[in-house]
Parts: C-alpha cells; sequence; structure tokens
C-alpha cells in the first residue's frame, strides 16, 4: 500500500511546479477576479509518472481516512482520469457525470449502474470555491445517491471547504496553497514576496457559498495588497494564532484600534480608568511593576472589566533575559503574568529564544492559544540605539520559524517593520500635539501614526491620562485612530 511521506509530498509540489501545474502571474478566474497564482492540473495527462503519484496519492488518503464508498465520481473535467485511475486501484465501481443531459436516448446526467441510496466518493482536481464539487454533487443527489466526502488534489484555502461543509461534504485536499508556496520558498524556488503576496490574496478573496466574496463585492477587493491597504477582517483570515485573530476581529467589530496605557501606580485608579474608558479601546496596557498596592483581587477585578468591555490585556513587561530566566518572569513571582495577561511585549535582543522562553512558560499547548507577544523592532524614545539592521532581525523572528505563530505583532514606528498582513503593528508615542517630553518621549498625531507611519493599534497614555475627562478623551483618540485607519484602507 502507498503511504503519504512527507518527502513525496515535496518531491510532487516541486514536480507540479515544475511542468507548470501551478504558476504565478495574472489570471482570469471562473469567480470573477484576477489571480496572482494559477493550477492547470489539465497537464498532469501529459506526465504518466505525475498521474501515478497523484492518484496513489488519492487512493493512500481514501485509505488512510477509510473513505469507504460504493462509487467514485469525478468532477467533469479534469478529475476525470483521476477518479479512473482511483477506481481502478479501489477497484471501486465508477460513476461519470454529465455537464448537460444529452438530447437523446436516456437523457441521462449520471452515467453508470446505480441505485438511489448508494453512496460516493467525489474526487476534484483544484477547489477555489467549491461551486464545481456542489453541481456534481447535487447532480448525484437528484439521483438518490449519498455523498458525504470529496478529495481533492489541492485546496486554494479560498473557502472552498467551508462551503461544501455547509452542504454536509467534507473536503479532504492532498495540498493546501500554504503547503505548496511554503514547499517552493523553502526549496529557493520563489521569494518570501511571493508567498506574501498571493497570501494577501488569498485573505483578501475568500468566498462565500453563493459565490460572493465575504466582506464585500468584486469591486470591494483591493488591487494592492499590501498590509496597510488591507482591512482588519481581512487579516484575522491571515493570522496565524487564534489570540491575534481574535484581536483583529475585536477590532473590527467594536470599530477601535485604540490602546489605553494605564500608567497609574494605585490598582483602584487603573480599574477606575479601565471601567470608564473601556467601551472605546480594544486593549489595556499595564506596567504592573508600577502598582504600589498590586494583589491578586486586582487581576481578578482587571479580568472582569475586560470581559466587560471586551478588551485585551497586554502587560508591557519588555521581557529581554535568556530563554529560561524570561520562562520564569513571565510564569511565576508575585504577578504570575502568563496567567492573566493576554499579551504581553518582549525585546528582539535574545534572538528567536525570548520567544521560546515565553512559550516555555506557559503550562501547556492550549494556553498558548490564548497567549501571545509584541516583539519591539522599534522605539519611541529618543536617541534609542535601534538600527536598521536590528529591525530587519526582528522582522525575521517575527514571522519565521517554528514560533512565529506565538508573535501577534510588532511595536514599532514604521510601516517598513514588517510586511505580513497577520501581524499587527502597536504604535506608542501618540498625542493630539506632536512634540518630545522631557524624558525623550517622542509624539506623533493619531492621524499621522496611522497614515504615515502604518499603527494598525495606537497607544495612547498621557494623551488620556493627564486630560480633565479620561472617557471623552478616550473617546476622541478612539475616533480619530480609527477614521484614520478606514481612510488608509479606502484610499
Ligand atoms: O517604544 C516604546 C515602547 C513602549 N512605550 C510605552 O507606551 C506608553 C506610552 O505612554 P505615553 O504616556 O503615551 O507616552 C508607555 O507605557 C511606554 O512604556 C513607549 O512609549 N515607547
Amino acid at each position: 500500500m502507498v503511504t503519504k511521506s512527507e518527502d513525496q509530498m515535496k518531491a510532487l509540489a516541486l514536480k507540479l511546479f515544475e511542468i507548470n501545474a501551478f504558476k504565478f502571474g495574472d489570471f482570469k478566474m471562473k469567480v470573477g477576479v484576477n489571480s496572482p497564482v494559477y493550477f492547470d492540473l489539465r497537464v498532469i495527462v501529459s506526465y504518466p509518472d505525475v498521474m501515478q503519484t497523484v492518484s496513489d496519492l488519492l487512493v493512500a488518503q481514501i485509505k488512510e481516512l477509510k473513505l469507504s464508498s460504493k462509487h467514485v465520481c469525478g468532477v467533469p473535467y479534469t478529475a476525470l482520469p483521476l477518479a479512473t485511475i482511483v477506481s481502478l486501484q479501489q477497484q471501486t465501481p465508477m460513476l461519470v457525470r454529465r455537464k448537460e443531459a444529452k438530447a437523446y436516448g436516456t437523457k441521462k446526467l449520471i452515467e453508470g449502474i446505480f441505485q438511489a441510496g448508494d453512496t460516493c466518493l467525489i474526487v476534484e482536481d483544484v477547489v477555489t470555491s467549491g461551486s464545481s464539487i456542489l453541481e456534481t454533487v447535487r447532480d448525484l443527489q437528484s439521483e438518490g445517491i449519498v455523498v458525504t466526502d470529496a478529495v481533492v488534489v489541492v485546496d486554494r484555502e479560498q473557502g472552498g471547504a467551508a462551503n461544501v461543509a455547509k452542504h454536509g461534504v467534507r473536503m479532504h485536499s492532498l495540498f493546501t496553497l500554504s503547503y505548496l508556496l511554503n514547499t517552493l520558498h523553502e526549496e529557493g524556488r520563489i521569494e518570501r514576496s511571493t508567498v506574501d503576496a498571493v497570501a494577501k490574496y488569498i485573505a483578501a478573496t475568500q468566498i462565500n457559498t453563493d459565490g460572493s466574496f465575504i466582506g464585500g463585492d468584486k469591486a470591494s477587493i483591493p488591487n494592492d495588497f499590501s498590509r496597510t491597504k488591507l482591512t482588519y477582517e481581512i487579516r484575522a483570515n491571515l493570522a496565524k494564532s487564534p489570540l491575534t485573530k481574535r484581536l483583529f476581529t475585536l477590532m473590527a467589530t467594536k470599530k477601535t484600534n485604540l490602546c489605553l496605557a494605564a500608567d497609574l501606580s494605585k490598582a483602584d485608579d487603573v480599574l477606575d480608568l479601565a471601567n470608564k474608558c473601556g467601551p472605546y479601546i480594544c486593549m489595556l496596557k499595564t506596567h504592573v511593576d508600577i502598582i504600589e498596592d498590586f494583589s491578586e483581587a486586582f487581576i481578578t477585578n482587571l479580568k472582569t472589566v475586560a470581559k466587560k468591555h471586551n478588551f485585551l490585556i497586554l502587560e508591557d513587561r519588555k521581557f529581554a533575559d535568556i530563554g529560561n530566566t524570561v520562562s520564569q518572569q513571565y510564569g511565576k513571582g508575585m504577578y504570575k503574568i502568563a496567567s492573566w495577561a493576554n499579551l504581553v511585549t518582549a525585546h528582539t535582543l535574545p534572538g528567536r529564544s525570548i520567544v521560546q522562553g515565553l512559550k516555555a512558560g506557559l503550562s501547556n499547548d492550549n494556553a498558548r492559544k490564548e497567549r501571545g507577544v509584541f516583539l519591539l523592532a522599534e522605539m519611541s524614545a529618543k536617541g534609542n540605539l535601534i538600527d536598521e539592521k536590528y529591525k530587519e532581525s526582528s522582522n525575521k523572528i517575527a514571522t519565521e520559524g517554528g514560533d512565529a505563530d506565538f508573535v501577534s505583532g510588532v511595536v514599532c514606528q514604521s510601516s517598513t517593520c514588517f510586511g505580513f498582513p497577520g501581524l499587527i503593528q502597536l504604535t506608542p508615542g501618540v498625542k493630539i500635539d506632536e512634540g518630545v517630553d522631557n524624558l525623550g518621549q517622542q509624539y506623533q498625531t493619531p492621524e499621522h501614526v496611522v497614515k504615515e507611519r502604518g499603527a494598525d493599534i495606537g497607544i495612547v497614555g498621557r494623551g488620556i491620562l493627564q486630560a480633565a475627562n479620561v472617557e471623552k478623551a478616550a473617546a476622541t483618540y478612539r475616533d480619530r485612530l480609527w477614521a484614520a485607519y478606514l481612510e488608509r484602507v479606502s484610499k
């Protein structure tokens, strides 16, 4: 029996690229928007070895998943030869769906011998919206045939799996587009920028069951896929961690990209501030070590306020030690930060081990899904020592490697810090009046940080804390930051 090995999958991915079964460019798609990537699996009939491998892998997949069925049926036309080989290898009778009923003779849409109540497994080459699978399912079902599963060669990850699932069909793909892109990149065949560009396109073109685009019609799909031009809804689809997705979604639904820096030294003052400003913020940022009367009760109350007003808590601890120490600073000590802060900040100075150390401070994998870190790649302090190379290396830690899924974003001052749209740019040093304080903090206006510097979330501390009416000030900052974001994505 053929099994699916990682090496075999990689080799096939490269082979498909070599024979132009998938290519990069600007292609007109059935769904009505152009795509930077196109699959043409029709060509594989000219490569018997590729046909053999693809069908072997499909059969291995069917066996692995124990997908037993009375018939197999390929979605016309490209998948027909694949379904034929699967039928032969499995000795499972085939059904053939005609695209149009014959005008003479039996006028049947489904050819082959079957009875109502028989089960049938669908075979498909490439799935975008899933509409072609559903057309075949519809014709089989109208003959009383039961369809619960489909095996496909490539899932373009544009919503097809979810769409067919809504009609009771589970989709099992050999390859996802992300896997293919990453494999080609790892093997040096395509640039990281191509991977990112295609990922942005895929996130922006998620398709509903009815063929419409999630988040608007065709006209609303941007042709500029740079991070700052995409909406938070679209970027939520690209985020690697559940927590980052949650934050993007929270921002989009609550319509706020304001983070309040609660730099106060009394626990009750922080709670009072959080209660007053909670409705306007997506995140409350703490410096827990400046709270003089810190207690567990404070944390319990803060979590209650966060839940009531639907914001996340970011502890701006700026971890910077070796992994082993960081894991203890995060999980232990009097603050037990890992137990309550959704997010923390960390310097990238120690390298990748900073992220590994934080992950090690969490008790289990489930906890990791609910926690994340913002890495500091730039600082707002005048005369800070960070240079371009440091920024670039921080970007690599944030976006590459096995621990990048724990990174929710980057604390920085410019849009050039990172390009990956699944991460969030957090920018401090925001005040209605630009300027520098007496200890070197540099301020820019809400509009400037969002539109010119690429901030996704603006951090405001004293701009709100020192206002006569903190609630009113929070509302003003929320309005200005949000309006700047809307303007940025609409132009
Ligand atoms: O580069 C950085 C990183 C973090 N901060 C933090 O943000 C707030 C800013 O407060 P303001 O009162 O608005 O100046 C503060 O908690 C800093 O620790 C930063 O300013 N710059």
